[in-house]
């Protein structure tokens, strides 16, 4: 999976759908190629080799748990924290990921995220709010970073430093599963190396689609539907919920309501 990370990074493999998301350091500065430019790669379903992560049988079966027999993997992501610039935006900020889901119910959708080598506080490892995941959806915003913030990266609203904190070190191939609600993120990366994670978000398929207007989400719904309308020039019939029908994929059991 390294591997094909590399050839997509110099574009010996080119994946429909993909997004190819560079650091806004270094997408701003002209500089940097390849590998060491990306930080992150979206939407990967179209790629079998790094798809083949989201059907794992050591990982489904403890995903199967969580969403019972109708599997949906919903959201993909490869992320390559890179060495933190100096502007500290290699950071992500405290979130709840359900923030970018419009779909229910909570305790049916779990995402697997696994270290592809060793993550610790040095390189940036995830930091979680133990038993977050028993509280509600809070408002997300980007926070008010001064050497800027990484498009999309929302932050909780009235995020409270004091709270105890968790950091997950692992191993390389060591998997954490958690819930939509636990709130998370990752610290800079202060080490020269580019921190590795492949991680994926499933939803039982028979969960269901909400409307978020009139919601906590819907600065993101704008957000993801302006870029859809400009990346794969659609018009607004294509809704919020459109593109996770489009991007979710079935790995286990029967397609119902995704
Ligand atoms: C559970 C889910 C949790 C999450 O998903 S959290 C984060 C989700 N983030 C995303 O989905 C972001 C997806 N990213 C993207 O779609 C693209 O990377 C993005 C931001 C549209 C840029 O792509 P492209 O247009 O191909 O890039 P480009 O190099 O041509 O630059 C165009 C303009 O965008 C800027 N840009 C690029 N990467 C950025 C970034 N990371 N943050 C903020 N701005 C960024 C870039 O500087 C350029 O701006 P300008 O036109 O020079 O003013
Ligand atoms: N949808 C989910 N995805 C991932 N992990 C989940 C999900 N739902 C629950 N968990 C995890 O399963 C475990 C049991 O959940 P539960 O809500 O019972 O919390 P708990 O920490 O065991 O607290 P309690 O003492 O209230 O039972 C917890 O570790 C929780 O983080
Ligand atoms: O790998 C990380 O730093 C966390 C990423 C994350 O939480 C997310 O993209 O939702
Ligand atoms: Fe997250
Ligand atoms: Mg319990």
């Amino acid at each position: 999976m390294v591997d094909e990370f590399e050839h997509i990074c110099t574009r010996k493999a080119n994946v429909p759908g993909l997004v190819v998301m560079k650091d806004v350091t270094i997408a701003k500065s002209e500089f940097v190629e390849g590998e060491k430019a990306v930080t992150k790669l979206q939407d990967f379903q179209e790629d079998p080799e790094l798809f083949r992560y989201c059907t794992l049988p050591q990982i489904l079966k403890y995903v199967e748990c969580f969403t019972g027999p109708n599997i949906m993997a919903m959201h993909t992501m490869l992320i390559n924290k890179p060495p933190d610039t100096g502007k500290k935006t290699s950071r992500h900020p405290m979130h709840q990921d359900l923030h970018y889901f419009p779909f229910r119910p909570a305790d049916r959708i779990v995402c697997s995220w696994t270290a592809m080598e060793k993550v610790h506080r040095e390189n940036g490892c995830l930091v979680v709010l133990p038993g977050s995941h028993r509280g509600t959806l809070q408002e997300h915003d980007y926070p008010e970073w001064e050497g800027g913030v990484n498009k999309m990266y929302h932050g909780v609203r009235n995020y409270d430093p004091g709270h105890p904190r968790v950091h997950l070190e692992m191993e390389k191939g060591d998997t954490v599963f958690f819930h939509p609600l636990l709130i998370h993120g990752s610290g800079m990366n202060q080490t020269e190396g580019f921190r590795k994670a492949i991680s994926c978000h499933y939803a039982s398929s028979d969960c269901y689609y909400i409307d978020v207007k009139g919601t906590t989400q819907e600065n993101i719904g704008n957000e993801v539907k302006e870029l859809a309308s400009r990346k794969y020039g659609v018009d607004d019939t294509v809704s919020f919920q459109d593109t996770w029908a489009l991007r979710g994929r079935l790995v286990k059991g029967d397609r119902t309501s995704l």
